[in-house]
């Protein structure tokens, strides 16, 4: 069954085309990782899939249904959308954030009732961010911010998770920890997670499908380990380097050698 499904996803800005025709199916429970180059268009055909922006043309169906005949409640109920940033408000405790995801699943005049509250902590302990429920988020770590920022995504219940970039400004071991949070929310709950990721490395460890974007099209899209290779190195980023299998897991690990001149 798809949890997630585009047809013939056109995004035009002005006389630009970003996005022509991208179909894409995302299966229930999968991990599936966009990638392209800077400025391909990965983040707007994220924000098409949660409904943040509607299409010139072309339509996103959640398990069957238009996501376009859904109230933003309703889809908050299905879906929760991870943007690449969100404004620091001064102060705001870790557990007020979290709470803003009861918000948007409830309406923001909407009462919040015991099972929310329920739902606020089972996200914080699933993050780990329980221990600093009162803190400030400003005063957090980018580590930690990030962690807090998943568990507002998870207090909205949905089995759906859209992440953008998640990795963005963390150092090695967070973007490592996020990443298997992420891995583990996926196995123990079967959410189907799709990410945006600039690291096809990461991309190859941890999704299990690979959609490539190039020129507003799907240029590539498969299982992991089938569609991260030498030649989507070339042909997608534009440059040469070695992709080989992890005798343990079996998937692809990469090296980049250098840019290919021109391209
Ligand atoms: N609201 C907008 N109005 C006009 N142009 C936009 C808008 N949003 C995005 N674009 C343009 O659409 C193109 C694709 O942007 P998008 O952010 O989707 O790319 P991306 O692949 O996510 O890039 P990056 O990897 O750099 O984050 C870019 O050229 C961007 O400038």
């Amino acid at each position: 069954m798809s949890s997630l499904q585009a047809n013939g996803i056109t995004v035009r800005f002005g006389h630009r085309t970003v996005l022509a025709g991208v179909d894409l199916t995302v299966a229930d429970g999968q991990w599936l990782a966009l990638v392209g180059r800077n400025g391909c268009g990965k983040t707007t055909l994220l924000r098409v899939l949660g409904g943040l922006h509607v299409p010139t043309s072309g339509e996103v169906l959640v398990r069957g249904r238009t996501l376009r005949s859904m109230s933003r409640r309703r889809a908050a109920r299905e879906i929760a959308v991870l943007a690449q940033s969100m404004p620091a408000v001064p102060g705001l405790t870790v557990r007020q954030l979290v709470r803003q995801g009861r918000y948007a699943v409830r309406g923001p005049l909407g009462m919040l009732a015991g099972g929310d509250d329920e739902q606020v902590r089972d996200a914080m302990s699933a993050t780990g961010v329980d221990g600093c429920a009162d803190a400030a988020v400003d005063r957090l770590s980018g580590g930690e911010r990030q962690r807090v920022r998943l568990a507002l995504a998870l207090a909205q219940d949905t089995s759906i998770l859209l992440l953008d970039e998640p990795t963005t400004y963390l150092d090695i071991r967070h973007q490592l920890e996020v990443l298997e949070l992420v891995r583990r929310l996926q196995q123990e709950r079967g959410l189907t997670v799709v990410t945006v990721l600039h690291d096809l490395e990461q991309a190859a460890r941890y999704a299990d499908r690979v959609v490539a974007l190039r020129d507003g099209a799907v240029h590539a899209d498969g299982p992991t380990s089938e569609v991260v290779d030498e030649r989507l190195l070339e042909s997608v980023f534009g440059v040469s380097g070695r992709v080989w299998r992890d005798e343990r897991t079996g998937r692809p690990l990469c090296t980049y050698d250098s840019v290919h001149p021109g391209s």
